[in-house]
């Protein structure tokens, strides 16, 4: 049987580091986030949002050129790339630390296609975030995870159903982990209390509300988690304080609100992230 370990807020200063004073965007990574068709541009918008607001130093959008406007009103930070482009893409990909691909994505044989050309750009040293329609795509058409990579897969239950082919009334932590060990990923599998599985260990989240039930909440946690992993060095912690930070501002918005909206969390980050940072400075 497997003991879970609980992810809690003591993870967050283990995390969140105080900005050394000499430094420059450059120090806080480069992340490009690939989706949004035209019908779901606001998902690849949500996603980016958590990316700026979590810190990420330079982020760029790869996404369908109708969301152009769109994503600048809410996020003039974000650098925009014509999803159709895919030779202006490629190198912004290449010189990346962290690439998150999926939200928004669709399903269409573009879709899949700007999917095979990013995953055979992978490089060692870089962090793939892999969610929403690239799970569905990658379970469909039996695609391999990019081997270079760090991946970090970040399903519902029914997109980890769809990857691992373990049905949702069986997806137990002991389950999960061997899939995920078999993928050699780091799996967030989604639910009202997430399961991460990194290595040989099953985290379970202890924040969350069904105030998050709503479209967008996972769009906004890949954004999230590719925030993290692209800052701060430790990237298996990195995913578990994500997880946590998301929940956890989920809770507090929701002592006060109904529903919790996915950029009400990505605007909240700067101030948690003040708040929950490590004490004394670290340097490097
Ligand atoms: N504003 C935007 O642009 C938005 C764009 N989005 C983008 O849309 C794309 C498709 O993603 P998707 O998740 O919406 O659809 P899909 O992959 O078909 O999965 C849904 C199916 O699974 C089932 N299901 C069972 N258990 C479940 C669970 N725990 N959690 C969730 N579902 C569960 C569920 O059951 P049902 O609800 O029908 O009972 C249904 O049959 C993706 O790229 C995403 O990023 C969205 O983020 C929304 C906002
Ligand atoms: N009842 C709930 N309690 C806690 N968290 C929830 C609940 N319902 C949804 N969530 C969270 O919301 C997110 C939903 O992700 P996902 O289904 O991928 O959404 P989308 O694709 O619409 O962005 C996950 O992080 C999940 O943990
Ligand atoms: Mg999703």
């Amino acid at each position: 049987m497997i003991v879970m370990e609980k992810i809690t807020k003591t993870i967050l200063p283990k995390v969140i580091r105080n900005r050394p004073a000499n430094s420059f965007k450059g120090t806080y990574g480069k992340i490009v986030l690939i989706g949004g068709s035209q019908n779901f541009g606001g998902a690849i918008i949500m996603a980016s949002l958590a990316a700026v607001y979590s810190g990420a130093g330079l982020v760029t959008t790869v996404t369908n050129p109708t969301n152009q406007s769109s994503l600048h009103d809410w996020l003039p930070e974000a650098m925009f790339v014509d999803d159709n482009e895919f030779e202006k893409a490629a190198p912004i990909i290449s010189a990346a630390n962290v690439v998150v691909i999926g939200p928004g994505l669709g399903t269409s044989d573009q879709a899949l296609a700007l999917l095979k050309k990013t995953f055979a750009l992978a490089k060692t040293g870089q962090v793939f975030v892999i969610d929403g329609s690239a799970l569905t795509l990658i379970a469909s058409n039996k695609l391999s995870l990019p081997k270079e990579s760090l991946n970090v897969l970040t399903p519902h239950q029914m997109e980890w159903q769809r990857v691992s082919g373990i049905k949702i009334a069986d997806q137990t932590a002991a389950a999960n982990l061997a899939a995920a060990k078999k993928l050699n990923a780091i799996v967030v599998v989604k639910s009202h209390r997430t399961q991460v599985c990194v290595n040989d260990q099953v985290y379970e989240n202890t924040g969350g509300t069904p105030a998050q039930a709503t479209g967008g909440m996972g769009d906004t946690l890949a954004g999230l988690i590719g925030g993290f992993t692209a800052q701060f060095e430790n990237k298996d912690q990195a995913v578990l304080a994500a997880v946590y930070t998301h929940s956890a501002i989920a809770d507090e918005l929701a002592r006060k609100q109904y529903v919790v909206l996915p950029h009400q969390i990505s605007e909240a980050l700067p101030e948690f992230m003040f708040k929950n940072q490590a004490r004394g400075t670290i340097t490097g």
